[in-house]
């Protein structure tokens, strides 16, 4: 006989042994009421070592109880990580699948109670939304990830491929990320080869980052799928002014206050250069070019021509102006002790998030260059450059298998598009141990959502987070794939 093809069997294994994404209305409520509970527990990270540890332990009890066949399956190997992290190891069942890894975030941003229409600790639902901080940064994915694990484990779900489970709990702290650090503990240290017996380390990563983006685009009315393939880099810059304190009687011509305040504005006024044209935005554009009405449709097809009009037009509104440039955003100053007493000193602080187009040494000259003032002391807080492209080619067999997931759990959605996250993730500590880094939340963001992220009103519909939890039952499954990257296919 005629032995099958290696990928017909793997067709027909796959779906031979497919589990159907289909969950009873007790599953749905149970994983909704799940998802609340979790956003009741104020897992807030402040500064880098200020968390609020009894919430983060507290966190780690409430997995054990709402996934307790996660906990108790004997194939998947459970570790804390940094007293607050959570690494789950997936043992799949064909050791020879390189694995890979699924990021997710505990830990959020605060959230005073000022603006929000519901306390925003309290996971209430309001017309099919579920509110609260972390509703979509980023305790949907850890909830949906576990949930998805756990529905696939109580109907005896077995993985061919490993993979790995990483929830940082610090994420929003713009320090090394305890969840990698403690990969690299659990893995070996800098070149992160396991030890014996731990099973290769992941070669693809999914994490937050990007969304389908729906309205973001004027003249693009139908919403599509961004898969972030890079993000930006960030550079954290405080800057001082130091002078002699005195009697406010008898006021210098500028105080440290006025100095301060004059170079941040200068700073605030100048923006860094329009960098359109170079960076995954082109990319993203020219795959949408036809999806636009006319005129656009013209004008995204020949960028080549009409970049100038493109670039300017994007500069128009926040969130796409942070596609063509590196930001600068002022978010703390900090100065004066007493009403009647010259301020000895006056520090600002200011977050860039850098093009993939410039450095961070080049971000911090052009700061110094539009600042031009001696007496403003630079001191960099936190840095690091422009995540390098992850392959998002035919080959690439992480983005395809997102894309993969996308089309068979959205069917509506008929572009998706490789981009880049405005943002930071986690996903960056691991740019040593794969090219495959992709960020991608599968649910629909309009603009007024994004607000919402670390904002105010943050909030999720319970279909969105069915369906985020459906994307993951399907994506786990998907990786199944016997496809194995060969010469011309990039690692996972
Ligand atoms: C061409 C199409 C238009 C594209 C519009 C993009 C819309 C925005 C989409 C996604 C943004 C991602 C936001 C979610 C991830 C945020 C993660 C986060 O908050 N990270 C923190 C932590 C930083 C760190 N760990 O160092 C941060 O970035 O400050
Ligand atoms: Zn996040
Ligand atoms: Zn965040």
């Amino acid at each position: 006989t005629v032995p099958r093809s290696k990928g017909l069997r793997d067709a027909e294994h796959q779906r031979a042994s497919r589990i159907p994404s289909q969950f009873s209305q007790e599953e749905r409520v149970a994983m909704k009421e799940s998802l609340k509970g979790a956003i009741q527990i104020p897992t807030v990270s402040f500064n880098p070592g200020e968390f609020n540890t009894t919430a983060l332990a507290e966190f780690g009890e409430y997995m054990h109880k709402v996934f307790p066949t996660v906990f108790r399956t004997s194939f998947i190997q459970h570790e804390v990580v940094g007293e607050y992290s959570h690494l789950f190891t997936v043992q799949g069942s064909d050791p020879s699948l390189q694995p890979y890894m699924l990021l997710a975030h505990i830990d959020v941003v605060p959230a005073p109670d000022q603006g929000w229409e519901v306390p925003p600790f309290s996971g209430l639902e309001r017309d099919g939304f579920i509110y609260g901080r972390g509703t979509l940064d980023n305790k949907n994915s850890v909830m949906a990830i576990l949930q998805a694990l756990e529905l696939l484990l109580i109907r005896n779900y077995i993985p061919r491929r490993s993979f790995f489970i990483a929830l940082g709990h610090d994420e929003e702290i713009v320090a090394p990320g305890s969840i990698s650090a403690g990969v690299r503990g659990t893995w070996g240290s800098e070149d992160l080869s396991p030890p014996p017996g731990k099973g290769c380390p992941a070669r693809l990563h999914v994490d937050e980052g990007s969304f389908i983006l729906d309205g973001f685009i004027p003249s693009l009315k139908k919403p599509f799928a961004m898969v972030s393939v890079s993000e930006k880099g960030s550079l954290d810059l405080m800057m001082e002014v130091n002078m002699t304190p005195g009697h406010s009687s008898a006021p210098p011509k500028e105080t440290s206050i006025g100095i301060l305040a004059a170079a941040v504005s200068r700073l605030e006024q100048t923006p860094m250069p329009n960098m359109f044209g170079s960076g995954p935005l082109k990319m993203t554009l020219q795959q949408l070019a036809n999806e636009f009405s006319f005129p656009a449709n013209v004008i995204f097809n020949n960028l080549w021509l009409f970049w100038p009009l493109v670039s300017r037009l994007m500069e128009r509104d926040d969130i796409t102006n942070a596609l063509v440039r590196t930001t600068t955003a002022v978010t703390m100053f900090n100065a004066g002790i007493k009403v009647n007493v010259i301020p000895p000193v006056a520090q600002a602080t200011v977050n860039f998030r850098i093009h993939p187009a410039q450095t961070v040494q080049e971000v911090l000259k052009l700061a110094k260059d539009i600042v031009v003032d001696d007496r403003v002391q630079f001191h960099v807080l936190e840095a690091f450059e422009p995540l390098p492209v992850s392959p998002f080619d035919d080959q690439a067999l992480g983005y395809q298998l997102i894309r993969q997931t996308i089309q068979s759990v959205f069917p509506e959605i008929n572009i998706v598009a490789p981009g880049i996250c405005i943002a930071q993730t986690d996903s960056r500590h691991y740019t040593n141990l794969t090219t495959g880094i992709y960020r991608f939340n599968p649910l629909y963001l309009q603009p007024q959502d994004f607000s919402g992220i670390h904002g105010i009103n943050e909030r999720i519909s319970v279909q969105a987070f069915e369906t985020q939890v459906k994307f993951l039952f399907e994506f786990i499954q998907n990786a199944d794939t016997e496809q194995r990257p060969v010469s011309h296919l990039h690692e996972l």
